[in-house]
């Protein structure tokens, strides 16, 4: 993970890209004015590439290959420049390891960083007497590790916001939130690997009388044991989502529909018999479908839920299977 938002990486990146060229030019145009054709090719080469690594970003929205070109490119000219002008250039190298951490992920950036040092090392000891070389080295090595737990912090800070966004509070299941992707992914995983997937949504029946009778703070300790026993019941591969108040989807992959009805047919069972707190008894009406190659994630949802809506119909505490997709009709 970046410390740059995914949506936005390509732009961020590409901005990147374009300062880090615009800073260049007036050194590569003073190298000129100051005769030294060599400093000024070196540097202008630098701030052309960056230049056109950002319009290759910015077209392509693609980041992987232009963030290895401008590391090797900028480590490249750092270095080249180090020869032609001395320990000047090194300069160069702070920015360049603040780079490192904003366009690799944490633990590639810090193969890099090292491998950078590394590369950066011999030319200081080599050009520079060792009093001079050796603060040099310490103070890019404390730009970097600092660099390093600060980009860590965000990290950590950045999964812990990812995971209060993505779980219900409540019941400790996924919100809605990913729902829609790992649908999409399931029709995916269908139409290229044959995989069947079925979809229970699972509805709480009569529970504004549960509240009403018991409490709102009882219904919230039901739903939040509903919660645990879904996520004990399902394997790791499967998915549960509160979709709404008290009714939760679940996905089950590799499973078709006969097996995805045992699942739903085990859990209305297990809900029915067992007391939840205060002693309330409930039970559950869940709408099955497996998914059809033909059909969207989102009129795959819309049968689990027709299926639902039958079970309530048929009298709830019950399981309903929902109809094939209809194919459109040949003309
Ligand atoms: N305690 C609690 N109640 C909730 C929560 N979210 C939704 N509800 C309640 O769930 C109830 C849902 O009621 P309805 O949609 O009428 O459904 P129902 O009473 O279960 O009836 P059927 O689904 O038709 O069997 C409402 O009273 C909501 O207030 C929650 O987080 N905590």
């Amino acid at each position: 993970m970046r410390l740059g938002s995914k949506y936005l990486e390509f732009r961020h990146n590409a901005m990147l890209f374009v300062m880090a060229a615009v800073a260049l030019v007036p050194f590569a145009l003073g190298h000129l004015l100051n005769q030294r054709l060599d400093l000024a090719l070196v540097v202008g080469l630098a701030a052309a590439s960056f230049g056109l690594l950002a319009a290759y970003v910015l077209w392509t929205r693609s980041v992987g290959l232009a963030n290895c070109l401008l590391m090797i490119t900028g480590l490249v000219a750092i270095l080249v420049a180090m020869q032609l002008q001395g320990i000047y250039a090194v300069y160069w190298a702070f920015p360049l390891i603040l780079a490192i951490y904003l366009l690799f992920a944490l633990v590639p950036a810090v193969v890099i960083n090292v491998l950078a040092l590394g590369l950066l090392l011999p030319v200081m000891v080599l050009q520079l007497p060792a009093a001079h070389s050796s603060r040099l080295l310490v103070t890019l090595a404390l730009v970097s590790v600092f660099t390093y737990l600060f980009a860590r912090n965000v990290q950590e800070s950045h999964e812990a916001l990812e995971r209060l966004a993505e779980v219900d509070p409540l019941t400790g299941v996924a919100n809605r939130l990913r729902l829609d992707e790992t649908l999409q992914d399931c029709a995916e995983r269908l139409a290229r690997h044959g995989l069947p997937t079925s979809l229970l949504v699972l509805d709480v029946d009569h529970f504004k009388a549960i509240n009403d009778q018991q409490g709102h703070v009882v219904g919230d300790r039901i739903l939040a044991e509903l919660g645990s026993i879904l996520r004990a019941r399902i394997r790791r591969i499967d998915h549960v989502f509160r979709y709404g108040g008290e009714e939760f989807v679940i996905v089950l992959s590799g499973t078709d529909l006969l097996r995805a009805s045992g699942v739903a047919e085990d859990l209305r069972r297990r809900n029915a018999q067992r007391r939840f707190p205060d002693g309330v008894r409930l039970t559950v009406s869940i709408g099955v479908a497996e998914l059809d190659r033909n059909e969207s994630a989102t009129a795959w949802l819309a049968r689990a839920d027709q299926a639902l809506y039958a079970a309530k119909q048929g009298g709830r505490n019950r399981v309903c299977l929902a109809d094939r997709p209809a194919r459109a009709s040949a003309s």
